[in-house]
């Protein structure tokens, strides 16, 4: 029969069928774990005096809590130092590898185990994080899970999943200079709404796709989770295997590997149970005006209106979103003036990422009215950027140049947004208080953030001519 990628992931991880409609029981080959939604799990181990079943599949790294300013320094904030102390004993006591804040590869979660060459396709791979959906780029299943689940997988290295429903969403045609994979999946979203992708996992295929870098590809698995989906897949192809190649960990056995992940793409004639189609070509930048990575327009649009909006749940919805964000129907996006910039964050805050901020902003100075935060990633990424130059580019622009971490993503640690003030940011969601209590967030690409960075309002590379 055939099969989707999804469906061969999954079905060569099988430990035993789950009969009558119970869950599968489902093999895990890497689980990742950061300090927010660990420590209850290492304590039930403790409770229970189990062992950590696979360290060697197991790996740590500190982001959520860590600040990006003076991380030499004991971390000032109490709840965030005792989190991070918690993991690094847990790590400890359990021979759990991990990285730390000042060790070179210390990062997001989500942008440590790709650049390792440890996230690569076929694989299973876990993590108490809903943006574990990330590393489905490589054409792995991967999956956010509770911590009650990251228990389970530290204990015996398989999970119990229920089975999933698979969409392709098809991205045809190309992408017009200044619009980006960010764009793409900002604009899935606007048009499936933020439940549109519940129950499935997605395959992103189509011409679009297949030409988007890896790091590109992982912008928007990251965000199918804003969808509603449980994970989001590109199938592996050349581009994935390049990019896997020569990291620390890729494979020893390469050619053996290589032969197995160009088995994984779905079959030709497989089905998936939803359908959605996009051309990558009718897509302008896209920026978020509400507080739902579904509420997105075009940047040459308008603040919707919501007493246009038919749907009753909607109109509320967008009503409520508008107050929070103090914004008027009809104002065009572009007149929207922002206080800060954040680039970073698991969505965009990898090397290239970086670069196509600094190609924007190189010799210009930002706008007197803006502060820009440009927080790399991972320490990796932040290496990598002052080997070329981009801290340099960054600063005489007038940015902060921090260390690597979740910053301004979320309210977590001191990156944060006061009440009222306005970010545009690379980041994944826009909730009410997500930056911070009161802040107020438009979701952008890199290219629009550096933009906006120069003009103080929602921008374009293209505005700037
Ligand atoms: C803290 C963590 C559990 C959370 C998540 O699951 O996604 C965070 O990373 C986020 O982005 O909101
Ligand atoms: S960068 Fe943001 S979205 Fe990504 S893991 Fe951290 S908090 Fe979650």
């Amino acid at each position: 029969m055939s099969r989707t990628l999804a469906e061969k992931v999954w079905s060569d991880h099988i430990v035993k069928h789950g009969d009558n409609g119970r869950p599968d029981l489902l093999y895990i080959d890497l689980q990742l774990v950061h300090e927010v939604t660990s420590p209850q799990a290492f304590e039930g181990l403790r409770l229970a005096g189990r062992p950590v079943r696979r360290p060697d599949q197991t790996l740590a790294t500190e982001d959520h809590n860590t600040p990006t300013l003076n991380i030499d320094l004991p971390i000032a904030d109490k709840t965030s130092r005792a989190q991070i102390d918690q993991l690094r004993k847990n790590c400890e006591e359990f021979g759990v590898p991990i990285y730390s804040l000042g060790n070179a590869d210390q990062g997001i979660v989500h942008v440590v185990g790709p650049q390792l060459g440890i996230t690569q396709p076929g694989m299973t791979i876990v993590c108490g994080d809903s943006h574990t959906s990330t590393h489905g780029a490589f054409g792995a299943l991967a999956l956010g899970i509770g911590t009650s689940e990251v228990e389970h997988v530290l204990a015996t290295q398989t999970l119990p999943l229920n089975p999933f429903k698979t969409m392709a969403i098809n991205v045809n045609g190309k992408l017009k200079p200044g619009t980006t994979a960010k764009d793409i999946i900002l604009a899935i979203i606007a048009k499936i709404g933020t439940n549109g992708a519940q129950g499935h996992v997605i395959e992103y295929r189509g011409e679009a796709i297949r030409s988007l870098s890896m790091e590109a590809r992982m912008t928007i698995c990251n965000m199918s989770i804003e969808a509603g989906a449980r994970a989001g897949m590109v199938a592996p192809d050349e581009t994935t295997f390049e990019y896997i190649k020569g990291r620390p960990n890729a494979p020893e056995d390469w050619d053996a590997a290589v032969a197995y992940w160009k088995t994984l793409p779905s079959d030709d004639d497989a089905t998936f149970d939803t359908v959605v189609d996009l051309d990558a070509s009718d897509l302008e930048p896209f920026v978020t005006w509400g507080t739902n990575p579904g509420q997105g327009v075009q940047i040459s649009e308008t603040v919707p209106e919501p007493a246009e909006m038919g749907d009753e749940t909607e109109r509320h919805a967008a009503e409520r979103a508008l107050e929070y964000m103090g914004l008027v129907p009809g104002t065009p996006m572009r007149d929207i003036a922002v206080d800060t910039v954040f680039i970073g964050s698991c969505t965009n805050g990898r090397i290239e990422d970086l670069r196509n901020v600094a190609g924007v902003i190189k010799g210009q100075k930002k706008a007197d009215s803006v502060r820009v935060m440009v927080v790399p990633g991972s320490a990796r990424v932040r290496l990598q950027a002052e080997a070329e130059g981009l801290d340099q580019v960054f600063l005489n622009f007038g940015a902060e140049w921090r260390n690597a971490g979740c910053s301004m993503c979320l309210g977590m640690n001191p990156d944060q947004l006061t009440p009222g003030e306005r970010a545009a940011s690379t980041s994944n969601r826009n909730f009410m208080g997500r930056q911070g209590p009161g802040g107020r967030t438009h979701l952008v690409s890199p290219l629009v953030a550096a933009a906006t960075a120069i003009r103080g309002t929602l921008s374009t590379p293209a505005d700037l001519d």
